[in-house]
Formats: C-alpha cells, structure tokens, sequence
C-alpha cells in the first residue's frame, strides 16, 4: 500500500508504519501528479481535496486528520466509493483550551472577579461548543447557545436567538464552514450582526475564517465603539488582511486545536479507521506514543481567588499572547525582507511550539474547595499539598 500523506501530520510512522509505503508532502501545494500510484491520502486542512486532485488516481482512500471537513469534496468522493474519514473531537480541548485562555485574559482586562454575571453567547455547540459551554456553566457563568440545527434536534442547551447571543459580553464562534443551505454559516456574521457588537464587548473567532464576512469586521473595527476581537481563523488564509491583524487584540495563525495532544489524537484516529480499512489489526495507543508534558506541576499558594488561580494555570499551560506576537513579529520580519506572508503564517503552523493540554499539568495546593473545583472544571489535575 502507498500511502501519500501531508508532511505536518505527526507521529504518522508510529501509527501506521507498519501499513505500507509512506511518502511525505507539502499539503497546501500537493497535486495530482504525486499521487500518480497512491492507494491512500491522508491530509489536515490546506489540502483541497477534490475531483482535480484525484480524478485519474487510484486512491481508494482519503483520511483527514482534522475535525473541519469543509476542504474535503465528501460528495464526490462518496460518488466514486472513495473510502472517507475525519477525525472528529480530536482537537476539541485544545480549542476549548484556547477559548478559555483569550477569556481569561479578556476578564483580567475588564478587572472581573469571578464569571458571576458574565454572558457568553456560544454559536455552534457540538464537540467544540458544547464542551465549551458545560465549562462555563460549571464555571457559574451565564450562557446563551445559538445552534439551530440541534436545538430542531431537541438538544437541553440553553438556546437563544442569534441576535440575544450577540449581546452577549464575550461571544465565541465555534461552527464548521457551511457554504449554503438552511443553516449555511459563510459570512453570518455579515456587516448587519457586525454592526450589533460594540465595545466592552469580545469576539472570538476559532471555527472558520469565512464564518466572519472579514471586510466587514474590518471596517466595524476602524469605527467608533469598536468591540475587542481574537481571530484565530481568518479569510484567505494563509493570507489574512493585514489590516485587520492590526486591527485584532489578539491575532493566531490557525492553532487553536494545535496542542500535541489534539494533533496527536487527530493522527490516532485516522491511522485506526484506515487500519479497520485495510483489515489490519491496530496496536498503537496515544498515551504510549506522547512524551510527557514538560511542565507538569504548578504551586497555588492559599491566598489565591479561585479566579486568580485559574488564570494562572491556564497561562502556564497556554498564553494565546505568545503566538499572537510570534505572527506580528513574523509578518513584520517577512514584510521588511520582501516575503509573502502565506508561507509565513505556514511555517509558523509547521514550526508550532509543543503545547500539552490542561490535563497534563498537576497543581499541587493546600485544600480549598473552591479553588480545586475552578481548576478540576477546566481539565487540570489538583493534587492536595500543605505548606505550599
Ligand atoms: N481553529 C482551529 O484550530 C480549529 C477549528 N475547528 C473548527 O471548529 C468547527 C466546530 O468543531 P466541532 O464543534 O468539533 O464540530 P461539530 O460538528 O461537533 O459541531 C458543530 C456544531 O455547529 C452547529 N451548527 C451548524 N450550523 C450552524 C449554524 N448555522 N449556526 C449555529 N450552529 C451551527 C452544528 O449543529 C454542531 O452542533 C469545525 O468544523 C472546524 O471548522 C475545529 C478544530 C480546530
Ligand atoms: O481540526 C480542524 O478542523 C482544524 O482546524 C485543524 O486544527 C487545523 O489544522 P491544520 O489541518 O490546518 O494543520
């Protein structure tokens, strides 16, 4: 079997090594002509995979390590009986991880205590979402749920209209790309909804780029009252606007869900369909495979708020401000010396620093309930030590 796979998939030969021929490419640039005797593609997302990618190939199986599937033609594919999986959940903690750290620093910034009488207005609640709003709610937050198509499935989520999630204080997009349709999401949040946010207001991009009609943010943001935004997702990527970067209080280059544990369960997940594919047993398991976490324990002394002390763990675990100066330092080193900025936000991607989950990481504190069920609500391990 020759398997043809995306060069930024990782631990792909502790996974499938055993399976065949591995041939490593560059996923944004791969064409047909690299697929000429492939049985098998594996992919993430730059890759468009479609009839101009396999028309003419005998590739019977296609395999993305993501949970996103707008780049993958499934019907087509489900057309010519081309095998066809995702990998859906794998990165989900890693974006929630990623949310929860841009709120953290959004409440530090507007002096808040604590989430008593915080909004947060979630669209899309499945594997993202969801997980997202039961920490909330946990966390004692108020929050609303726009996801139409599982409120019509009788979902007990705490749904409102769109336009009453809006006015939340922090609004966080987590839908796929749905380009048409009853629940179509491209640009719905078009220059009309846009208008409806203002300032003291944070929104928070980390489903899809063209979720967001992008020129249409820009310009809300160059006018007055403007709300506080995090992309992490943009239009035209690995272009985005360079206005608008300069516009966001926190730009990321596509890596929300990029924590080792997400990318690695990715990998698992479609290395386990394909060998269930080729009818070969599959051995590999992910706690066998990663290193363990660098950082793995953090003091909380007993002075600490519960608010405190969770801001302090997920910063130790994930600074969203790290990547955000890693892109604007980039794109300005790129921008003096004449490079394109599509292969910097790439190379940014490819070179991402290893980052572990809230479940790698101990905090050893004195007992104190509040505080231990703060951090145990956001994934962290709580080990009980006196005299911290
Ligand atoms: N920034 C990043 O690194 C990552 C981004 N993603 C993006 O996040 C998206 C969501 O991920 P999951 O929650 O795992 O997907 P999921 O498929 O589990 O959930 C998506 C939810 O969106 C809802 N939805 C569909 N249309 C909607 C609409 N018009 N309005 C409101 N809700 C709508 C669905 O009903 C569903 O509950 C992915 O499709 C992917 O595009 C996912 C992982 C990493
Ligand atoms: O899982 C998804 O969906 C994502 O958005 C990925 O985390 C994006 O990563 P790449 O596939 O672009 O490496």
């Amino acid at each position: 079997m020759h398997i043809v796979a995306d060069e930024n998939i990782p631990l792909l030969d502790a996974f499938c090594g055993g399976l065949g021929r591995l041939t490593r490419v560059d996923g944004r640039t791969l064409g047909p002509g690299q697929l000429a005797d492939a049985d098998v593609l594996l992919v993430r997302s730059v890759t468009r995979v479609n009839a101009d990618l396999l028309a003419g190939t005998k590739v019977r199986f296609v395999g993305t390590a993501t949970i996103g599937t707008d780049h993958v033609d499934t019907h087509w594919l489900a057309r010519q009986g081309i095998a066809f999986f995702s990998a859906p959940g794998c990165n989900a903690s890693s974006v929630v991880q990623y949310v929860l750290s841009v709120l953290s620093l959004f409440m530090v910034r507007q002096q808040r205590s604590g989430f008593d009488g915080l909004t947060v207005g979630v669209i899309g609640a499945g594997n993202v979402g969801g997980a997202l709003v039961q920490r909330l709610l946990d966390l004692g937050a108020s929050v609303r749920v726009s996801d139409p198509p599982r409120q019509e499935q009788g979902a007990d989520l705490p749904f409102a209209s769109l336009d009453d999630v809006l006015q939340c204080d922090v609004v966080s997009l987590n839908t796929p790309l749905i380009p048409e349709g009853p629940h179509a999401t491209a640009h719905l949040l078009d220059a009309a909804r846009l208008s409806r946010l203002g300032a003291g207001q944070l929104l928070v991009n980390s489903g899809r780029g063209p979720v967001i009609d992008n020129r249409a943010l820009l310009a809300r943001l160059q006018a007055p009252d403007a709300p506080l935004v995090a992309l992490d997702v943009w239009e035209n990527e690995p272009e985005p606007s360079a206005e608008l970067v300069d516009e966001c209080w926190l730009a990321t280059p596509h890596i929300a869900g990029y924590s080792l544990e997400g990318k690695s369960r990715g990998t698992e997940m479609i290395a386990h369909a394909l060998h269930q594919w080729a009818g070969a047993e599959f051995h590999a398991r992910l706690a066998s495979v990663l290193p363990p976490p660098p950082l793995s324990e953090l003091h909380v002394t007993d002075h600490a708020t519960p608010m405190d002390a969770l801001h302090r763990a997920l910063m130790a675990c994930y600074d969203p401000r790290d990547d955000d100066s890693r892109l604007r330092g980039a794109f300005a080193r790129g921008d003096a010396a004449g490079v394109p900025r599509g292969p910097v936000f790439d190379e940014l991607r490819k070179r991402y620093p290893v980052r572990r989950e809230p479940s790698s990481l101990t905090i050893a504190m004195p007992p104190d309930t509040a505080v231990q069920r703060t951090l145990s609500h956001c994934g962290f391990r709580v080990v009980e030590a006196s005299g911290v």
